[in-house]
């Protein structure tokens, strides 16, 4: 073996204890073995021929540098996706999260295509006639039209309702004619808007007859195909550098009376007839949302897949990196040994799993809710929209808090962008803030919540996901406290219900005090958000829990066992967490709180030998990892030194600044 390919000892011998099966784990967390098989087939033809390979870090180049190179990728990319992959694999896969995921080989930052990809295929495919879809699609899929989705405009973001792009109705040509009648009007944040889309999904106000039916969608070509020049009408350009998503061209765009044909009006679940009618389909008022719906409910495997990365990088890190001594002239542990090192990582692997295996029961409901609206059935949907809304909210904010965790483990090495720690948080924190910040996102399933709440009080069976609101009505005094995984779980859902209930209280108290109910609701907002909160954590700890009884049933032994002890510690960690909301809803006492906390810390011993299983268990290639820290060899030191090689700065032994600025400085007197 060369030491090119020589495996870090400390990480071999890591993996001599590790005492699972790791393919077992890695098809559970898959959603079986032919997933598997299918993702590392689609990851062998994308990355076996070393595509992803900069010559110069991405992190060197200038701004015009970065989005160049950033495009020529993601043709590359898309080339071997058009030609190889989907050959293999089928054009069903086009969207899958895979692809998504095998494309972070050839990105440290974004791809300037995945907006197309991500919400402007998926609005055609979601908001569009079955005729339009025959016109748009093929060419879509094809990157025949590269597209954005601009709804955000540099006023209003989260309120959609208020957002100022007109598209009025003119029955004489056929014609909607777009226009941004004010600066705040204009598109702000489209990714892919700024110079590489010809095409964009705009949300826009929409007037016939002399009346506004409120926001829809229309397709828009922006650029000519063979020039690329801007439309006459058009006006679009990028915003400026940001934290994160700096290849991602994110744009502004402005309309001057800018005219589109009838048909480019998304007509899915609105028409606007030659003559101007206006046909609402009449089934539920908020389905041209549908596509943040969608992209929510993939952020949460987003989350956890980006965790799983951080995570990989630190556990691996941690085996390799040896640091202070624990008793005078004894060899210095590896960081991992650490009890505190351990708290800090362990939850992040179970917290990848958790998302992981939520976002699978996600996409399941969606699926289901997404079959009964074809039926003609909506009925379903607002328990979907508070279930993705808080669960898109705390999946980003908690992996955004655990990435930097990981970061925080990594040291001063962690620091560095080559760990490619700096870049996961930059990604994931967008992720916090786009398609719904967290508090809004959380106060929209608070209004399901308390309504829930309602029906349960009335005695009404109410949904699944709420169902623990009808066990509230029916037990008095606080939730015995029990040390079960189910008891925990339980425990959960009464501090939920318990913060609905004070919740309502409070808005009620004051209503009957003089407030009208919108001030009633304002002045109870922060309440509202916790309370949230505390139905989206007990729906995360039940999900996990569930799905672990069900997915392990015919594992073997050890793997059985080890994610047992992870799923544990994530429901003893959050126990712990949250003792205020355990003392003030159930009958835990302190000694149960005492023995939770040695629960945990023993968890944290057992789980230790596996540690490294446990992120080679998810299986992320070192071209998808891109860092130095992280890749399965352990060849920390090296693989910085051979960085430092990389730095432009380096190439000369003295930098030109010397003689043109420090020389004249250190020879100047005072
Ligand atoms: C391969 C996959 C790759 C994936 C990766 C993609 C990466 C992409 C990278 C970047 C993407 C970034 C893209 C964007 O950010 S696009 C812009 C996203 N913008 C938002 O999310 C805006 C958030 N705001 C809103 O959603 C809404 O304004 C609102 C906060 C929900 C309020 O809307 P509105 O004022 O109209 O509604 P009300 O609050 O009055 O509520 C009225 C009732 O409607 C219900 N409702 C609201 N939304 C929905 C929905 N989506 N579905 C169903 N029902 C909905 C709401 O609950 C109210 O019901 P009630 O019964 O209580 O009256
Ligand atoms: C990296 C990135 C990529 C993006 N890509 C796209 C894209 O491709 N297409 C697109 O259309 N948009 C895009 N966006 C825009 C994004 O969707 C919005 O920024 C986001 O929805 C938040 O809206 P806002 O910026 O208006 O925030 P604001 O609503 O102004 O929020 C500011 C603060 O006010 C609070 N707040 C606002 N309203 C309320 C309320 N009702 N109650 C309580 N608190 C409230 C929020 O919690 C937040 O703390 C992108 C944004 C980012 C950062």
């Amino acid at each position: 073996m060369t030491s090119k390919n020589k495996i870090n000892e400390d990480l071999a011998n890591e993996r001599r204890k590790c005492n699972f099966n790791i393919e077992e784990v890695t098809y559970i967390l898959d959603g079986g073995k032919e997933k598997t098989l299918q993702r590392k087939k689609i990851e062998d033809v994308a990355l076996n021929g070393g595509a992803s390979v900069d010559d110069i870090p991405e992190e060197y180049l200038s701004a015009r540098e970065r989005y160049e190179n950033a495009i020529r990728k993601s043709c590359i990319y898309t080339n071997i996706v058009k030609n190889e992959v989907l050959e293999i694999t089928g054009i069903e896969n086009y969207g899958s999260p895979v692809l998504r995921r095998t494309g972070d080989a050839f990105f440290k930052d974004i791809s300037p295509f995945m907006l197309h990809l991500g919400m402007f295929v998926p609005s055609i495919i979601g908001q569009c006639t079955a005729e339009q879809q025959a016109t748009w699609l093929p060419r879509a899929l094809d990157m025949k039209i590269i597209g954005a989705y601009a709804q955000t405009e540099l006023g209003h973001g989260t309120f959609i309702r208020g957002l100022e792009t007109t598209a009025t109705y003119d029955p004489e040509t056929e014609e909607f004619v777009l226009h941004s009648p004010t600066i705040t009007s204009y598109k702000w944040w489209a990714g892919g808007l700024g110079r590489t889309a010809n095409h964009c999904t705009v949300v826009a106000q929409l007037y016939t007859q002399g009346k506004c039916h409120g926001t829809h969608l229309f397709i828009v070509q922006i650029r000519d195909l063979e020039t690329h020049m801007p439309l006459p009408g058009v006006k679009v350009g990028e915003i400026g550098p940001r934290m994160g998503f700096n290849t991602a061209d994110n744009g502004f765009l402005g309309f001057n009376n800018y005219r589109i044909p009838r048909m480019n009006m998304m007509m899915k679940n609105a028409q606007v007839l030659k003559d101007g009618t206006y046909v609402k389909a009449a089934r539920h008022g908020k389905l041209t949302y549908g596509t943040m719906v969608f992209v929510r409910v993939t952020l949460v495997g987003e989350a956890s897949f980006n965790l799983a990365k951080a995570v990989t990088i630190a556990v691996r890190y941690s085996a390799v990196r040896r640091q202070s001594e624990l008793r005078p002239g004894s060899i210095e542990p590896q960081i991992l040994d650490y009890p505190t090192q351990q708290h800090k990582l362990f939850i992040c692997i179970a917290t990848a799993h958790a998302f992981q295996l939520t976002a699978s029961w996600l996409w399941n409901t969606f699926t289901a809710v997404q079959a009964e609206m074809k039926k003609g059935n909506v009925d379903t949907l607002p328990e979907l929209h508070a279930l993705s809304s808080c669960l898109k909210a705390l999946s980003t904010s908690d992996a955004t808090a655990y990435i930097e965790q990981c970061r925080f483990a990594c040291g001063g090495h962690g620091y560095m962008l080559s760990s490619n720690l700096p870049f996961l948080y930059a990604f994931v924190v967008a992720t916090r803030t786009y398609e719904g910040d967290y508090t809004v996102l959380l106060l929209q399933t608070a209004r399901f919540l308390v309504k829930a709440w309602e029906q349960a009080e009335s005695g009404k069976v109410v949904t699944p996901t709420v169902a623990y609101l009808n066990r509230h009505f029916t037990t008095n005094g606080k939730m015995i406290w029990d040390n079960s995984p189910e008891g925990i779980i339980r425990v959960f859902q009464s501090v939920a219900a318990g913060k609905i209930s004070l919740c309502v209280r409070s808005i009620r108290n004051r209503i009957t005090s003089g407030m009208d109910h919108e001030d009633a609701w304002l002045m109870t907002t922060v309440q509202l958000v916790n309370a949230a909160e505390a139905h989206c954590r007990s729906v995360i700890l039940h999900t996990y829990w569930n799905e672990i009884v069900r997915l392990t049933k015919h594992s073997s032994d050890n793997v059985k066992t080890v994610l047992n002890q992870l799923v544990m510690l994530y429901l003893t960690y959050w126990a712990l967490e949250r003792t205020g909301d355990l003392l003030r809803y159930s009958t835990i006492s302190e000694n149960d709180i005492d023995l939770l906390q040695r629960q945990y810390e023993e968890l944290l011993v057992k789980i230790r030998p596996n540690a490294v299983g446990l992120v080679d268990a998810f299986d992320i290639r070192d071209e998808i990892l891109q860092s130095t820290l992280g890749s399965y060899d352990g060849r920390v030191y090296e693989r910085l030194m051979e960085e430092v090689q990389k730095n432009p700065l380096n190439k000369e032994p003295v930098d030109p600044s010397f003689h043109k600025y420090l020389k004249p400085l250190m020879k100047s007197k005072i």
